[in-house]
């Protein structure tokens, strides 16, 4: 075997001080566990009853979140977060509160998860932090437990898979666009337990806003983690929110996988996935004209910066179309502020959206916009299984936030080049950039 190592062994080596085996199963420290208010009550109860794991490892890593059902829809909900306040406050762990934000955005924010990292969450899209070159992944509650009380966690060692993005994305190609059509290729089931890394010369294109809508959506095709190397455009994100130098990781030339595949960024077009599987993905121009009720721009796939910025240059200056709900949800109140610094919330209020922030809401059919009998929506969210955001007889198709937007301005589903500026360039790599409406 040859000495060069890929990323995912170089981050087990960081952990174990040795390169392990595929399959070999192995016990890791973890630098940070967290869990939500959809996932924590069951891994109270495990703690509660286990003597051995009823007090927190190290509470500075470890985290809680209130975002599935927040601000609290119903007394039940209001009683669980309660709960979790109590828990926060015996054990000094952090939690955030209602109206803070999503799980894996709010790590994002707060910089909690960093390059070298292994990261578990209950709640399988902790494998957003794949962006941040960070081992990270959902666990169930009970494991989650097992780490808040011991900081260590067992794993068997993925398979490894190298996805080669070449070439340039066309500016109208966003993350999403990218990832549902790996998903499309691959299937919902194609990468079970591996570890994917993101790699190639086209990843200079790609925002680290993306790069988490594409890691975020890993788990969309089975895969135990989504990485990324923290590259340039990683580290600069670092130094300009977060005032830190973070280390260069990546693979080596020469690594050994267990499969490689390639995707030619130029030959993307804008995608959806169609109800009622995520690997059901179509060119957008394949279901242009369909009528949609519902739109939603939000949750920890698409509710972030740049995903508004390039709704507003959809919305800017047109209306929601009569008889369409556009809901727009910024996954963070950070993400929120700097939007509404920056006039972006005025152009989604000025078209007609309903707009609120921080919550997983509609994304899960919980609150704030479930669909009736019969319903489409549009939605930038990560998953159509039936009945997901409402009805069963409702139908939600995944897009990206430029394709939502123009489904909300014609009421159809339509292929956003028709209402984008000609030079629009929708990932923005430039951690710093402002948009001016
Ligand atoms: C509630 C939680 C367990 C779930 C997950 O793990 O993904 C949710 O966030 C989802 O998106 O379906
Ligand atoms: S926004 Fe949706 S996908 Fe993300 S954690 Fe919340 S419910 Fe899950």
């Amino acid at each position: 075997m040859s000495a060069a190592r890929t990323l995912t062994e170089k981050l087990f080596e960081g952990k174990l001080g040795r390169v392990p085996e595929r399959g070999e199963i192995v016990v890791v420290p973890i630098d940070l566990v967290y869990a939500h208010d959809g996932t924590f009550t069951l891994a109270l109860d495990v703690m509660k009853e286990t003597p051995l794991l009823s007090r927190v490892f190290d509470p500075k890593r470890v985290a809680l979140f209130i975002d599935h059902a927040a601000p609290a829809p119903t007394v039940a909900a209001a009683l669980v977060h309660r709960a979790m306040r109590r828990f926060a406050k015996e054990h000094g762990v952090r939690l955030f509160d209602v109206g803070t934000g999503i799980s894996h955005q709010v790590v994002a924010d707060e910089g909690l998860v960093k390059p070298g990292m292994f990261v578990v969450g209950a709640d399988s899209h902790t494998v957003t932090g794949g962006a941040f070159t960070a081992f990270a992944t959902g666990v169930g509650s009970t494991d989650a437990a097992i780490a808040m009380a011991t900081g260590k966690l067992w794993m068997r060692v993925p398979e490894q898979v190298r996805l080669k993005l070449s070439g340039e994305a066309p500016g109208y190609i966003m993350g999403k666009d990218i990832v549902l059509t790996i998903i499309g290729m691959v299937r919902s089931d194609g990468m079970i337990y591996k570890a994917v890394e993101f790699q190639g010369e086209g990843l200079k294109t790609i925002s680290m806003d993306s790069r988490m809508t594409i890691s975020n959506m890993a788990v969309e095709m089975g895969a135990k983690v989504g990485l990324f190397p923290s590259d340039a455009v990683a580290r600069e994100w670092y130094r300009v929110n977060h005032g830190t130098e973070v280390p260069l990781l990546e693979p080596d030339a020469g690594a050994e996988y267990d499969e490689e595949l390639e995707l030619e960024l130029p030959r993307l077009e804008p995608v959806v996935a169609a109800p009622p599987n995520v690997d059901n993905v179509k060119p957008v121009r394949e279901v242009e004209g369909l009528e949609v009720d519902q739109v939603f721009i939000g949750s920890c796939t698409n509710g972030r910066y740049e995903d508004y910025v390039a709704a507003a240059r959809i919305l800017k200056g047109r209306r929601v179309k009569d008889g369409v709900r556009c809901i727009a949800v910024p996954a963070s109140r950070k993400v929120y502020e700097r939007l509404l610094r920056n006039g972006i919330i005025d152009i989604l209020v000025e078209a007609g959206c309903f707009v609120a922030f921080g919550t997983c809401g509609p994304c899960i059919g919980a609150h704030l916009g479930l669909l009736g009998e019969g319903e489409v929506a549009v939605s930038t969210t990560n998953r159509n299984f039936t009945g997901r955001m409402g009805h069963k007889e409702s139908k939600v198709y995944l897009a990206s936030p430029a394709t939502a937007a123009a489904a909300a301005v014609t009421g159809r589903i339509t292929d956003p080049r028709e209402l984008l500026p000609a030079d629009a360039r929708l990932m923005v790599v430039d951690p710093s950039y402002s948009f001016k409406p």
